[in-house]
Order: structure tokens, then sequence, then C-alpha cells
């Protein structure tokens, strides 16, 4: 952190996310394997993993959209299967491929998201005022999700996971499809969210960005914690991205491409 004034304000010692032995399989393989991870509360997180590590799958479980076969997930010590509505009051979610009403304007799909959380009128129409100009989406407020662009869907589905004001924020691949402006605007948006005593979970592909703007990370792979910690106790005074390929295992073989050689 930057400014040692904007310390993390969140109860020593409480997990904002606690898996314990997540297990799912589908059509009996098994894509995630007994995941347990402590995400300490006001840590910027990050998972990573390879294509089909489990990464979406453990979240899914994670944030209440997935049943897991076993295990628990909590959520600043709320049981996120035992007791929905209190742990989805407290959580924000960027679930993977995105489905939205998208037969609603940007401006409309953020009203109804307030409103299905509980807000007054007044005080959501304020706040997706501010989220569409935080999210550079002002000029495109009256146009249906459904005309956005895959960058524009992913900036109005992330606004509509803040829109509530959550304490937990849980989002899978935010960055994907996203210009490098918005990217950045959206990383100050989080740290801004985690100085305040907020906790962000994010899955990316992209170890650079982890490694810059994250304190923690986890590495899966087939289903399993490989690595976990602090972002420093991961590499291990490497690259995040040569532990990563020293951990997940080296580049696939190119040899039987050869017909593709001009
Ligand atoms: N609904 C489903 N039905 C069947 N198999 C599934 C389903 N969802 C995930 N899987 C399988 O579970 C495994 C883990 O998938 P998951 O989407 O969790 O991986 P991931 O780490 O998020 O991958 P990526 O980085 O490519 O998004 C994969 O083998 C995938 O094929």
């Amino acid at each position: 952190m930057d400014d040692p004034s904007l310390t993390v304000r969140a109860p020593v010692g409480l997990s904002a996310l606690s898996l314990r032995g997540l297990v799912k399989s589908f059509g009996g393989k098994p894509a995630v394997n007994g995941i347990s991870l402590e995400v300490p509360a006001g840590s910027f997180y990050g998972l990573v993993g390879p294509n089909g590590a489990g990464k979406t799958t453990t979240l899914s479980m994670a944030t209440g959209l997935l049943r897991p076969d076993a295990g628990t997930a909590a959520v600043l010590g709320v049981d996120v299967w035992a007791n929905p509505l209190a742990a989805k009051q407290i959580l924000g979610v960027l679930p993977d491929g995105v489905r939205l009403f998208d037969r609603l304007t940007g401006e409309q799909l953020l009203n109804y998201s307030g409103l299905l959380r509980g807000l007054d009128r007044d005080t959501v129409a304020q706040r997706a005022r501010d989220l569409l100009t935080a999210f550079d989406l002002a000029a495109d407020a009256r146009t249906l999700v459904v005309d956005y662009s895959a960058g524009m869907t992913k900036k109005i589905a992330l606004a509509a996971s803040l829109v509530h004001a959550p304490k937990v924020l849980v989002l899978d691949e935010p960055f994907e499809s996203v210009d490098p402006i918005s990217a950045a605007s959206i990383r100050a948006i989080l740290t801004d969210f985690v100085h305040s005593g907020g906790t962000v979970v994010v899955s990316s592909h992209v170890m650079d960005l982890v490694q810059r703007m994250c304190d923690h990370v986890a590495v899966v792979a087939r289903g399993e914690i490989l690595a976990a910690g602090t972002v420093d106790e991961v590499r291990g005074g490497a690259s995040l991205e040569d532990r990563f390929v020293e951990l997940v295992g080296g580049p696939g073989r190119t040899e039987g491409l050869s017909w593709l050689h001009t």
C-alpha cells in the first residue's frame, strides 16, 4: 500500500472468505478437489491457474452460484449455503460469462440491481449515476446492454456488483476484454475499495497484473491449491509468472503442428 495512513480497518484475524474442503465433480470428473483457502479481510487476493484449473468452479461455490458436492464457504463468518441472503448482502459478485438482463439499458440495469438489493429509489439512482461515471459509461447509460461491447458489458456487470456497497468482492476475470484505460480505472476503484476496508478476490490469467495489484495470491491447478500466501511468499524472489510456470508445469509441446509451418 502506497499510503500508510490508509490502513485496513477489518477486524483482526477474521477471514473475508473462508473455503473449507470444497469439492465439485462434473459427470464423475473432478473439477475441484478439496480446496481450502482463507482470504484475510482487507486483502486484495488473486486466484491464478491454467485454463480448466477450477477457478470459476471454486468461485461459483464460494459465492452461492454452484452448490458444492462437499465443503463449506463463509463470507465474513456467514455461511454462504446455510445463510444465503445474509451472505449475499455482504458479497459483490462478478460471475464468469456474465449473463445479464441485457434488454435493459445500462442505467436501468444498475437501478434494477440496486432495487433487488433493497435500496431505495433515490439512493439507487444516485449510485447508478456515480457508477456510470466511474466506469466511463455515462454516455451509454441509455443504450441497451445487449448493444454494449464485451468490455462495456464487463464494466456494467462490475458496476452492478458494487451498487449495494458490498464488503467482499469476488470477481471472475474482471479485466478480460477491458481496454487499458478502463483497466487502470477499474484497478484504481478496486484498490480504493481495499484501502477503505473492503476485500477483493480476483481470478486472472495475467500474472504481471496480479503481481502488481494483489497482496495475496493462490495458485490453482487440477482442482487443487499448489501455493497460497502473500505475493512475495508465493513468488519467493522470482517473478510470479516464472513461479507459476514452475508450479504448474512448462508450456505444451508444439512439434505436432509442423503442418502449420509456412
Ligand atoms: N458446468 C460444467 N459441466 C461440466 N464440466 C464443467 C462445468 N464447469 C466446469 N467444468 C469442468 O471443470 C473443470 C474446471 O473448470 P473451471 O471453469 O472451473 O476452470 P477455470 O480455472 O475457471 O478455467 P479458465 O481459466 O479456462 O476459465 C474443467 O475441466 C471444466 O471442463
